[in-house]
């Protein structure tokens, strides 16, 4: 069994102490095994990173360009092989594994761009003689906590940017699926990123992921992942004065008005709501559907859910991979239990036992619920989603508003006038039009308001405000 260490100051490190990695779609398969690291490993990683800043931070914008394009070729040339084990470790379907890998390797040479492409800003001063210049510069050592669900793409998108902007890394990713962060680990080293500018730390959010928020050494904390921890997070951060961005959870509407063309808003709802097996956190699990087309929507959703096949995330034929782990699954099965007592009727939903010792689960549709009843106020994170029927579009538009998140919110509709008053007044951070709520585009800005999200936004040239602090200089030249 091929065993995985810790990056700490350029090497490889082992604690001794090895978890196996699990495929949640055959629990016999065991991808690897990968070292738990603990408090001792993250004081060393962040001494590490400390003692890399200087050097760091002053390197040229080429020789952060030229190893971040590096890294985002190398993730691309390995897309195929990464991708398998994203899947194999995380469950999603291998298109969406490799599509996964691609949008990191996208990623990377991104921020490879943004290197070269540093803000500044010169004015003369209000006093003669006087340059006032504002520049950026690195927020210092940053911790970054990362999930389960986008195990590639999300620790992309926080340590390019990370680098980028000059900061040095210390990363605690999912402890359900460390590889593909251990894939990003050994491309780093491989293409010469300078000893503890990058540290990997894998192991439990209890003890790795604690030590590094509470660590003095660090700097600013980037976080993806449940509101409990993240509103934890907050409070450790808050007392300390730390930088600190939290990207929680969702219940995203998706407004199918009375005019939206079936053929769009179908697909849009089936992708939004099961793809990925629910487990986004811009998935549309509240499907707010007009009466004038609410039967026909219905028939056409409970169709397209009968052609999904669930199955292992590696078979090719798979449209919808298993639940990551028995916890997940359990607590999805609790809710569809409980829909069977809040809504009318309850379509799907079963686990199902497909011969193999998977975590699977059939996707369920919640027909006849109000946004009231928990089903419609708690994230599953699931393959579940609600239909609310509404009267008429401010009824939609109220209950899609009336939630303690504000990630992603969609409406289909082919009346202009109808999607530009929705993106107007939706308070989320994302607004899609004839399109499902989930799957973003690499290089803008990513996040949401309420609940949702805490800190600046990730991603894009946004990205900036995180990673950097703004200096203001005052130059009299005599
Ligand atoms: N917004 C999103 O994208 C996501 C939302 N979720 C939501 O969270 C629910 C539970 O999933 P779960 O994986 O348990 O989410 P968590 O919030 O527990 O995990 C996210 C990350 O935080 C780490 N962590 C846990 N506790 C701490 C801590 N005290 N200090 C620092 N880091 C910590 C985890 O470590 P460890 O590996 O040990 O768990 C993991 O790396 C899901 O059902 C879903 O509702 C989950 C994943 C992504
Ligand atoms: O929908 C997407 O493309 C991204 C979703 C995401 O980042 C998440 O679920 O954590």
């Amino acid at each position: 069994m091929t065993k995985h260490d810790n990056l700490i100051g350029g090497e490889w490190v082992s604690s001794g102490d090895y978890h196996a990695n699990i495929n949640p779609s055959d629990v016999t398969d065991v991808i690897g095994e990968y070292s738990y690291g603990d408090a001792s490993s993250v004081d060393k990683a962040v001494d590490a990173a400390r003692s890399a800043l200087r050097a760091w931070r002053n390197t040229t914008p080429q020789a952060r360009h030229d190893l971040l394009d590096a890294v985002g070729n190398k993730i691309a040339n390995r897309s195929q092989e990464i991708g398998r084990l994203l899947s194999r470790e995380e469950g999603k379907t291998l298109a969406e594994g490799i599509g996964e890998t691609m949008r990191a390797a996208q990623v990377f040479k991104f921020f490879a761009g943004e290197c070269l492409r540093q803000i500044g800003d010169g004015q003369p001063s209000v006093r003669p003689d006087i340059d006032v210049e504002i520049t950026r510069e690195p927020v210092g050592v940053v911790g970054l906590v990362t999930p389960w669900n986008f195990p590639i793409a999300i620790p992309a998108w926080k340590i390019a940017p990370a680098l980028a902007h000059g900061n040095c890394v210390v990363i605690k990713p999912a402890d359900l699926t460390p590889g593909c962060a251990h894939v990003i680990a050994e491309i780093l080293h491989e293409c010469g990123c300078p000893p503890g500018v990058f540290n990997l730390v894998m192991g439990r959010g209890s003890t790795v992921g604690e030590a590094i928020i509470t660590h003095p050494g660090v700097d600013a904390v980037s976080f993806t992942g449940s509101v409990s921890v993240g509103h934890h997070i907050a409070e450790v951060c808050g007392k300390m004065l730390k930088k600190v961005q939290l990207e929680m959870g969702g219940k995203n509407p998706m407004i199918v008005l009375n005019d939206a063309d079936l053929s769009i808003a179908v697909p849009a709802c089936i992708n939004g709501t099961f793809f990925s097996t629910g487990q986004r956190c811009t998935a549309s699990s509240r499907l707010i559907v007009e009466a004038g087309i609410h039967d026909a929507f219905v028939e056409e959703m409970t169709k397209a859910l009968q052609r999904l096949k669930i199955g292992d995330a590696l078979d090719k034929e798979t449209n919808i991979g298993p639940v990551v782990d028995a916890k997940q699954l359990n607590s999805n099965l609790s809710y569809v239990d409980l829909a069977r007592s809040e809504a009318k009727e309850v379509i799907g939903g079963e686990r199902l036992e497909l011969g193999k010792q998977g975590f699977y689960q059939a996707p369920a549709l919640f027909l006849g619920t109000d946004n009231h009843m928990r089903i419609n106020r708690e994230e599953i994170f699931g393959p579940c989603g609600s239909i609310i029927k509404v009267t008429d579009f401010d009824e939609a538009l109220a209950v899609a508003n009336d939630t303690s998140f504000g990630l992603a919110g969609g409406i289909c509709t082919q009346n202009l006038k109808r999607a530009r008053d929705y993106k107007r007044q939706a308070e989320v951070g994302m607004v899609m039009v004839n399109l499902p709520t989930a799957g973003v585009d690499y290089h803008v800005a990513f996040g949401g308001r309420k609940g949702s999200s805490y800190g600046p936004r990730e991603q894009g040239r946004y990205a900036a405000e995180f990673y950097t602090t703004v200096k203001t200089s005052y130059i009299f030249a005599g």
